[in-house]
């Protein structure tokens, strides 16, 4: 029986998948959602409207709004059996270690985490960022898998996972989010999870370049295939179970964000296709494209661990070393053929 309880929920960062999230968990749930910007936060609690991550979804009138961190925190360091409490980190993967860094002070129930990315200075997933910084006691989880913010928040069917090492914060994030439009999923494969989560986003970048060059549908489908022996090579070199990779965080986030046209990182490649610089793409985009800094820490830890991850390759060399989208694109073609299950 799926329990129902409804829980304190504290949500750390207010861009778009963060308001999505409290949004969602408002209707069930006593959520205060915090964000680091106090006037963004004030001038979001006066539209009731995150207009500049998230315009179009009013905020339902449980949900609560905050840029005090005492407070948000504080909502959820006293947990009852009939009250359990929840604290969701929901911002990008550039600002989970200085957050972490922020949680250290305080005696936190458990950390749930959001961002799909490996750390550009170390080379680090998330759930490796967590630990260096809380240790070990604190229980922690991950919530991926294939979710737009704008459909989620419009209360659009979505299937998540969520993945811990806690067998009881895995539960715990099931009872809370699990409801609704939201279906979760439950594993202890960290490392695949975040993996499947993080690569997804450069082989979103991959197929925007493609469509928008207009390679094809053919091309687009090799590239989605190929970037799941890419993802699925570089999780099993890091521990992962090869099984998570045919999952929602795995073939289901790469299926949506390769596809679908809601993908900042897909929309990047399509820029990119347009012969935009990157620099005028981020600053158009106006969020987070995790697979940009995303690529370059995935090619210098691929290079290093020895895993072959040609498409990564590409996408990095089209980013950052000024190569040509289309001469890149002949050359992944041209490369010497290989086994396809080796
Ligand atoms: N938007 C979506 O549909 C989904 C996003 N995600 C992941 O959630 C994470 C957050 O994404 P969004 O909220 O969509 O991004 P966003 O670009 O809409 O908002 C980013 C938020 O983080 C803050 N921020 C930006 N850089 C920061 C930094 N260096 N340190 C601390 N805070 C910073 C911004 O002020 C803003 O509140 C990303 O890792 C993304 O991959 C996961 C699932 C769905
Ligand atoms: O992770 C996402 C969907 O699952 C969102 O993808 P983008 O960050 O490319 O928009």
């Amino acid at each position: 029986m799926h329990d129902t309880k409804r829980h304190k929920i504290t949500v750390l960062g207010a861009g778009a998948w963060g308001t999505a999230v409290a949004i969602a968990l408002a209707a069930r749930h006593d959520v205060l959602m915090w964000g680091r910007h106090a006037e963004a936060m004030a001038a979001t609690e006066r539209a009731r409207e995150n207009l500049e991550y998230l315009p179009g979804f009013p905020l339902p009138p449980g949900l609560r709004v905050t840029s005090d961190f005492d407070a948000a925190v504080g909502h959820v360091l006293h947990g009852t059996d009939d009250e359990p409490t929840l604290l969701i980190a929901a911002c990008p993967v550039a600002g989970l270690r200085p957050l972490m860094e922020k949680l250290k002070a305080y005696p936190i129930p458990n950390v749930v985490w959001l961002c799909k990315g490996f750390e550009y200075d170390t080379g680090l997933l998330p759930h490796q960022v967590v630990r260096e910084v809380l240790g070990a006691a604190v229980p922690a989880a991950v919530l991926s898998g294939p979710s737009f913010a704008q459909e989620v928040a419009r209360g659009l069917p979505c299937a998540l996972s969520v993945a811990s090492d806690s067998p009881a914060l895995r539960e715990r994030v099931v009872a809370a989010v699990h409801g609704g439009s939201i279906r979760v999923y439950a594993c202890d494969d960290m490392v695949g999870v975040e993996v499947g989560g993080a690569v997804k986003n450069i082989l979103a970048i991959a197929t925007g370049a493609s469509d928008g060059l207009g390679m094809g549908l053919n091309a687009r489908a090799a590239l989605i295939t190929r970037g799941l022996a890419e993802i699925t090579r570089l999780g099993i070199a890091l521990g992962a179970k090869p099984a998570t990779f045919m999952g929602l965080t795995g073939m289901g986030d790469l299926i949506l964000t390769c596809t679908g046209d809601l993908s900042r990182n897909r929309r990047v490649g399509l820029a990119l296709a347009q012969g935009k610089a990157l620099d005028t793409i981020i600053a158009e985009l106006g969020h987070v494209a995790e697979g940009v800094p995303c690529a370059k820490a995935v090619r210098e830890l691929a290079a290093k661990l020895g895993v072959d991850m040609p498409i990564t390759n590409a996408v990095a060399g089209v980013l950052f070393d000024g190569v040509n989208a289309t001469v890149m694109a002949k050359q992944l073609i041209a490369r010497d053929p290989r086994n396809e299950l080796a």
